[in-house]
């Protein structure tokens, strides 16, 4: 059930997928209002580092800054690792939707995703980093659960589902049933990983250098988890510095190529999804072996990556609509249905 706010109530409660690449921000009664890529752009010429940019405007800095300004990313492999520039992130994106809203911020909740394996010490780091940028109260929910929330699956009902949520910095995935996570097992490879993967193998067999921006959009224009099985190889221009003279150039890639130089990150995504598989209860077996596998997260966008799972598992996979928006989604979607609050940890 969602619940819709009574007339002129204007909530201040928001849900924050707080993810290595983007932040997405749904307020109750709202819903999605900020979509961002999880980047600052600081200067510290002075000795004193002060905020220039934030979200989209910082990633289009990104590879391009002058001396004395850097781009910091606060979030890696699915946690915080820099804690103060966090703050500043999760400052500035709640200012900006209350900016917009125009309405001043009266002390929100605040509902934050974690990772299930992340340690207390990383949960602190976020309630920290929430408190100070005018949290009242944070409560905690599993990406997991949030996803699955956020793909429209019941999750409180008496059925075994597993989601693979593959994000920037980790693929989780995990067993839910009745409300809660039953099995999770997580790899520290996302699309943060095929990125670089991509960029190594630029670098070594073209002795080209591109920077990570480029290789993340070689990934999505034409990456792929597996070779063309029809010979249609996609190809795409890619410009860079050459090694050898240091010199701007273009060369041309295929699809088979980029398959090729991820496929050891593909193997271990599959690799942690049969983990979760053996781990199985028999009755949530049969549920799954029903329910299939539904994919989230950017990741789950690679072209041919359902397919691979489904050969490797035997078992039919789906990727959510859109699965970008899943975790955010379902987190807000917590925060607002009474059903559902049993999933949410209070700090
Ligand atoms: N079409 C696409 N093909 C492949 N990858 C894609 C595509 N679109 C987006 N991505 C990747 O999805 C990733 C971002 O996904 P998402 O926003 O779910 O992660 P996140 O929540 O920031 O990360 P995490 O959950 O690990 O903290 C990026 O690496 C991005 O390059």
């Amino acid at each position: 059930m969602r619940l819709s706010l009574p007339f002129g109530f204007a909530s201040h409660d928001m849900a924050i997928d707080l993810g290595t690449v983007n932040t997405l921000v749904f307020v109750a009664g709202r819903g999605m209002v900020l979509d961002e890529p999880s980047v600052v752009a600081i200067e510290t010429r002075n000795g004193v580092p002060k905020v220039l940019a934030v979200g989209a405007d910082a990633k289009l800095m990104m590879g391009k800054t002058p001396q004395g300004v850097e781009t910091i990313r606060p979030l890696r492999d699915g946690v915080i690792a820099d804690i103060d520039v966090a703050e500043q992130m999760i400052k500035h994106f709640i200012r900006k939707v209350h900016g917009d809203s125009g309405r001043r911020m009266r002390s929100p909740r605040l509902v934050i995703c974690v990772p299930a394996n992340s340690t207390q010490v990383e949960r602190r780091a976020i309630r920290q980093a929430a408190t100070s940028a005018g949290a009242a109260k944070v409560s905690l929910i599993e990406e997991s659960l949030a996803a699955a929330i956020g793909a429209g699956l019941p999750i409180t009902a008496p059925v075994g589902f597993l989601v693979v949520d593959i994000g920037g910095g980790t693929t989780e995935a995990a067993v839910l049933s009745l409300g809660g996570l039953a099995y999770s097992n997580s790899v520290r490879v996302g699309g943060d990983k095929l990125d670089e993967a991509i960029a190594s193998h630029i670098r070594r067999k073209h002795n080209l250098m591109i920077g990570e921006a480029t290789a993340e959009r070689i990934k999505q224009q034409i990456g792929a988890a597996c070779r063309p099985a029809d010979g249609n190889d996609l190809q795409m221009r890619v410009r860079g510095r050459d090694l050898t003279n240091g010199i701007p150039k273009e060369i041309g890639i295929g699809q088979s190529e980029i398959a090729d130089a991820i496929a050891d990150l593909v193997a271990q995504i599959v690799e942690v999804v049969m983990k979760t598989l053996e781990q199985i209860e028999p009755e949530l077996a049969a549920d799954i072996v029903e329910q299939g596998i539904v994919l989230t997260g950017g990741g789950a966008l690679l072209r041919r990556l359902d397919e691979t799972l489904s050969r490797a598992t035997g078992l039919p996979v789906t990727v959510a609509e859109s699965p970008l928006l899943c975790v955010a989604l379902g987190a807000g979607r917590a925060l607002e249905d009474d059903a559902l609050k049993g999933v949410l940890h209070d700090l």
